[in-house]
């Protein structure tokens, strides 16, 4: 991180999982607690906010906290529900500094939505994180309005790459890139659920499948996570010809698990164009 972006003001509006996994994600990097403000609905999530060492601020406690958040940052991400969003621009507008940059986290919410009820010429960039953020490991695509400088863009960038992968990117491209980094780590998930239940029912206790369905799945991510690495590449090296893995494969591809897995991409995909339709 520059010596510049670790000096920004950060403040997190709405700190539930994803604004919670980017900000613990910029704290491993090395952000001093001391610039974070987060804000939150009800005093649920106060104490193991305020544990990192940061302000928190509660919305039922007091009315101003969103905009005395905001008020005070040099970058602002806004984590509520997508269906709160332009609700949360209308709140702080009035409070904004016009060099404040605010980075939405939501799916489907449209740059034009929110430019819609901030001051014209407001900093806005449209993200598509993921939780793995937390860890170090997880994936953001942005997209800057033509309001944000490349100065801008660089410092966001910069506060993000310290956990994950920033990628620049086409505001028409975000509901697919929700569909796949955004959404994927439930897929994942999903599949080491699958893996501990079909554990279970070769007759393994429920405790020992859970355990080596979970180690599995994340020491597979862990070979991937070199950039270099070829999924394809890595499911062949276990594979033998004519061995057991082989056979497991063919019963995926006899089910059709790729077409089912593009068709639930494809359905996530649509549905943030449906929320975009409706909400933003
Ligand atoms: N959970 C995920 O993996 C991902 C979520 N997102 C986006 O992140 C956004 C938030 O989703 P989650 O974190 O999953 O939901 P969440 O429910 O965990 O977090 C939202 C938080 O905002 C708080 N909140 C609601 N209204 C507020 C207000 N006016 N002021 C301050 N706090 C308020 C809620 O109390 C809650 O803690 C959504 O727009 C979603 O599309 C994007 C990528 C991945
Ligand atoms: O499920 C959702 O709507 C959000 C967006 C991507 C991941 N979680």
């Amino acid at each position: 991180m520059s010596e510049a972006t670790s000096n920004l003001k950060l403040s997190f509006l709405g700190a539930g999982s994803m604004n919670g996994a980017i900000l613990r994600g910029i704290l491993a990097s090395g952000h001093d607690p001391k610039l974070v403000t987060a804000t939150v609905r009800s005093e649920n999530r106060v104490d193991e906010l305020r544990e990192l060492g940061i302000a928190v601020l509660v919305n039922s406690q007091d009315e101003e906290a969103n905009r005395s958040a905001a008020a005070d940052a040099d970058v602002v991400f806004l984590g509520v529900k997508p269906v709160g969003i332009t609700a949360l621009c209308e709140e702080i507008a009035p409070a904004l500094k016009p060099g404040t940059v605010v980075v939405s986290v939501a799916a489907a919410i449209t740059l034009a939505s929110m430019q819609d009820k901030l001051p014209a010429g407001q900093p806005v960039i449209r993200s598509m994180p993921n939780t793995p953020l937390m860890v170090g490991a997880g994936v953001v695509g942005i997209s800057p309005a033509s309001t944000v400088s490349h100065a801008q863009v660089q410092s966001v960038t910069d506060l993000l790459s310290g956990s994950g992968d920033v990628h620049v990117i086409d505001e028409e491209q975000q509901n697919a890139l929700s569909a796949i980094s955004g959404s994927g780590p439930a897929y994942a998930f999903y599949l080491a659920e699958a893996m501990a239940k079909a554990g279970i029912a070769l007759g393994l206790d429920a405790e020992l499948s859970t355990s080596i369905a979970r180690a599995t799945v994340a020491g597979a991510g862990k070979m991937l996570s070199n950039p270099d690495a070829d999924p394809a590449a890595l499911r062949k090296a276990v594979t033998s010809p004519n061995g057991t893995t082989e056979r497991a494969i063919a019963a995926f591809d006899e089910g059709g698990i790729r077409a089912v897995i593009e068709a639930g991409a494809r359905a996530a995909s649509e549905r943030a164009a449906q929320l975009s339709r409706e909400l933003g």
